[in-house]
């Protein structure tokens, strides 16, 4: 698929994820195992559906959801940064399967093609829909970014709480992991990177 030129915007996107290989019924019965095995006595009227409201939570939160990317030739040559920052993030740590959320910034300096601002959240949504660690996250929105777009650079920071760090073991409450990938120019060129850092917010931090 190729976003650097005038041909029709790139199809949906398309990834071999759990989603195929999903089993509700299966997730059901094992959560229940799982509860029991914790100890728990889904008897009560109030746990009863628990096993199958937790099949369909952890599957909503381990399918990613398809998107076109939507680009537009660059015909005004605009040639500055285009950044979304503040963009929710939510993903799953591979270690313990708890949550971490937070922030992200996205950004890219346009070549021949601009893209469809909403896409760039997209992006962070999709890749988070899967047990991930931050850093892989972070550099997964980035390269897909630079692979489908093809612009002079690309700039992701990411910024979140993770839970299994404080709800459970260390509890280090409020403790936020920055991640972030620089390609291109943002990565070459000092200036480009200190606008880049300062317009994302980290740099206030
Ligand atoms: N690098 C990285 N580590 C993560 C991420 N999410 C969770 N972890 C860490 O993965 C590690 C797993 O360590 P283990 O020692 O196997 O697990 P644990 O005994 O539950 O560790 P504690 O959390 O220290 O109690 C922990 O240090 C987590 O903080 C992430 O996105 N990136
Ligand atoms: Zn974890």
């Amino acid at each position: 698929m190729s976003a650097g030129t005038d041909e029709q915007p790139a199809p949906a996107l398309h990834v071999a994820e759990p989603a195929d290989r999903l089993d509700l019924p299966g997730a059901e019965d094992a959560a229940a195992d799982f509860l029991r095995a914790l100890g728990l006595s889904l008897d009560s009227e109030s746990l009863r559906a628990t096993p199958g409201r937790m099949a369909r939570a952890w599957a909503e939160m381990l399918t990613p959801r398809p998107f076109d990317l939507t680009t537009f030739p660059n015909d005004e040559g605009y040639d500055e940064l285009v950044l979304a920052r503040d963009i929710p993030l939510r993903s799953v740590c591979e270690h313990h399967l708890l949550p971490f959320v937070g922030r992200a910034c996205v950004a890219y300096l346009p070549g021949e093609r601009i893209l469809g601002l909403s896409k760039l959240a997209r992006v962070v949504e999709h890749f988070g829909c899967r047990p991930q660690t931050q850093e892989r996250l972070t550099k997964q929105v980035a390269d897909w970014l630079q692979e489908q777009l093809r612009p002079r650079a690309v700039g992701v920071v990411m910024s979140a709480e993770h839970s299994c760090m404080t709800l459970r073991g260390v509890q280090a409450i409020g403790a936020q992991t920055v991640t972030s990938t620089l390609l291109g120019r943002l990565r070459t060129d000092p200036r480009s990177r200190q606008e880049f850092l300062s317009l994302s917010g980290v740099m206030a931090a």
